[in-house]
């Protein structure tokens, strides 16, 4: 469907039809001009009719108005006209407006579901309207020139603008990845500001695009640096290295240009931190401790060596917490470290104790030449900051709720303080490794250049409002001294409820989803399409085991490149990554949470809670991976975290 301006030689691509189809819906559709944001708009004026219709035979039985508290003005200056008013004036509940997604112009329709979901009009404006209005007046400073001609020629999100046949061409024949990287008004806005003055943070939850957004911003630093930049000075960068080969697959789609996709490095924080301490030591690989048991056990040795009164897993958190935290390095300072977050209170004999084990535990790595990852991300901040010059001219970070101080000082030092410096997306409410932080204890001051995106893209209302309805416990924090919240946060799209459902034995647990992974197969999604989560990995590969005994392809997670089949892998694993269906296992009593990953309560109550919210974020993650279908199981008892889930069904 390609929309003609009354004037003029423009052609808008509005949607792509068989050929009978689209000319009925051309029969029942009309562009017009939102009048707060100069956007184009699609209409169906007989399906308002209709909703006209059977909102005021409701309306005469029902007083509820949801709209009741804003006034005619205040909708008009939202860009709510003449025609909708009257309609929207008729609205009892949320659902209802829901209902008219697919009826009401959609620049219109956002602003309602806005102040549906609690969003003030000034917000509504700040984030809506005006994230639109910048869109139709095009990147240029010039006012919007009102008419279609206008808004057409600066229509971007879910319209093209073509401007012949090999064009419109090409946009087709571009692969399906590609669309999901177009960019709502209100991502635009914050990808494509032309500068900021300092570092920035974007938040949002699940699905709301926040990587896309972070993709869109390296493109967007990467196009306007002068031209004798050298390769690599924008760094793209994440906490792991299957999220930064994602992120890298996403950036070639998006950046066609060599010479500007040169520009844009992309590393996980941890192989670069790596990298930069070897380059250091000319070269000399480091010898790296990653097995977090043996780190464990190493604790409980010097614990019991020194005869001191704490457990290996006080110890190693003490350690990560408190000292790598705060980047302390003896024992007078420790002896006066604020301790926030930590549960226990120490006394100063009770420090002078902890310190000994820690400073006996850093020694023994030193003899022995080994380091753990956040000693190497410690270290190579300290290399940086000797430097006179920095690596990178902008950093931009997805997953930024997960990194630790260590791994932010490590980022800080990694590009010069000043605009476009820092550019932070992250969530969390998704936060799954207990590393809290505060950025401006770590010298990076996001205050006034934060924006909350609300939108969820990938998941149906309904997989969406069940998954945060397990997110029982207190608000998390925003990472700069405030509260994070999902409040207006929704989704547009529906869908079935997730089938949620319990086994007396593990055995049946497993034959039930072989069987519907193959329903879904044979219904034609397919097996890649198609994500399991465990919080155990035997039981993954005791599902890879059953599903290959049907004769489907698996692929397990984290074991090297990705090959065809149904990608099984831990919770953890499915970060930052999305399936068409999403099945959750094992989600029993005693393995989500799972009991040793929980600070016992007389040991560290404080420690406690936060362990149980890391894993309950572990449990919100999975599930809201699944853009279509949502399937959550257990055998025999089924998770605490569930059980509002299960006893309100
Ligand atoms: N404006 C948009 N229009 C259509 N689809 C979009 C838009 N923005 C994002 N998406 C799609 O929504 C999905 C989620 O986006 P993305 O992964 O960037 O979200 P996220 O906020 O980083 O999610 P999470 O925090 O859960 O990892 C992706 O499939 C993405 O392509």
């Amino acid at each position: 469907m390609v929309l003609k301006a009354d004037q003029g030689d423009s052609y808008l691509l509005l949607k792509v039809l068989p050929h009978d189809k689209a000319n009925d819906w051309a029969c029942k559709h009309r562009a017009s001009v939102n009048t707060a944001t100069q956007g184009v708009e699609i209409r169906n004026d007989i399906a308002l009719e209709r909703a006209t219709e059977s909102l005021k035979a409701l309306a005469s039985g029902e007083s509820r108005r949801l709209f009741a508290r804003h006034s005619d003005k205040v909708l008009r200056r939202l860009g709510i006209d003449e025609e909708i008013l009257p309609i929207i004036r008729l609205l009892p509940d949320e659902a209802h407006l829901e209902a008219l997604h697919r009826v009401l112009p959609e620049q219109q329709f956002d602003v309602l579901l806005g102040l549906a979901s609690g969003l003030e009009p000034d917000e509504i404006d700040r984030e809506i309207v005006q994230a639109y209005a910048r869109t139709a007046a095009g990147d240029g400073d010039a006012p919007p020139e009102s008419g279609l001609v206008s808004a057409m020629a600066h229509a971007r999100g879910r319209v093209a603008l073509v401007s012949g046949p090999e064009e419109l061409l090409e946009i087709l024949e571009r692969p399906f990845d590609t669309w999901r990287i177009f960019l709502h008004p209100a991502q635009h806005r914050v990808a494509y500001r032309d500068s900021y003055g300092g570092p920035v943070r974007v938040t949002g939850g699940p699905g709301t695009g926040k990587t896309v957004v972070a993709l869109h911003r390296a493109h967007h630093l990467a196009h306007r640096l002068p031209p004798d930049a050298p390769d690599g000075s924008v760094l793209l960068t994440t906490y792991t290295r299957d999220l930064a080969a994602e992120l890298e697959r996403c950036l070639a789609l998006l950046i066609t240009d060599e010479r500007i996709r040169a520009k844009v490095r992309v590393v996980n924080v941890d192989a670069l931190a790596n990298e930069t301490l070897r380059r250091a030591r000319a070269g000399a690989p480091l010898k790296l401790v990653v097995d977090q048991r043996e780190i464990i056990s190493r604790w409980g040795r010097i614990a019991h060596r020194l005869g001191v009164d704490f457990t290996d897993v006080f110890l190693d958190q003490e350690w990560r917490q408190v000292v790598l935290a705060q980047a302390i390095t003896g024992p007078e300072q420790y002896l006066k470290a604020a301790r926030t977050g930590r549960g226990t209170a120490l006394g100063p004999l009770k420090r002078a104790q902890l310190w000994r084990a820690v400073a006996a535990f850093e020694e023994q790595l030193r003899q022995s030449g080994e380091w753990t990852f956040l000693q190497v991300c410690a270290q190579a901040a300290r290399q940086l900051e000797s430097l006179e010059s920095r690596p990178f001219r902008h950093v931009v970070v997805d997953e930024a709720q997960d990194l630790h101080p260590a791994q932010w000082r490590f980022l800080r030092a990694l590009v010069a303080p000043g605009p476009d410096d820092l550019f932070l997306a992250g969530d969390t409410h998704q936060r799954i490794y207990g590393n809290k932080v505060s950025l401006r204890s770590l010298g990076i001051q996001v205050a006034g250049r934060s924006s909350r995106l609300r939108i969820n893209y990938r998941t149906t209302h309904e997989i969406l409002t069940w998954s945060a309805s397990l997110l029982t416990g207190e608000r998390p924090d925003d990472m700069d001294g405030g509260e994070e919240s999902l409040a207006g946060y929704h989704s547009t799209l529906h869908g079935s409820h997730p089938d949620v459902r319990g086994y007396p034995a593990r055995g049946e647990e497993i034959q039930a989803l072989v069987a519907r992974i193959s329903e879904w197969i044979t219904s034609g999604v397919s097996p890649e399409d198609i994500g399991v989560a465990v919080r155990f990995v035997q039981l993954g590969r005791d599902i890879a085991q059953a599903l290959e005994q049907t004769g489907t392809q698996v692929c397990l997670l984290g074991t090297g490149p990705l090959g065809p089949g149904v990608r099984i892998g831990s919770m953890h694993r499915m970060k930052g990554l999305e399936f068409r269906c999403v099945a959750v296992a094992g989600v029993n009593d005693g393995v989500v949470p799972m009991r040793g990953a929980l600070t016992p309560v007389d040991s560290d109550l404080q420690q406690h809670q936060e362990d149980l919210n890391g894993e309950l974020n572990l449990l919100f993650v999975a599930c809201t991976r699944a853009r279509e279908v949502l399937r959550v199981s257990w055998h025999g008892t089924p998770s605490i975290f569930l059980k509002p889930a299960v006893s309100g069904r």
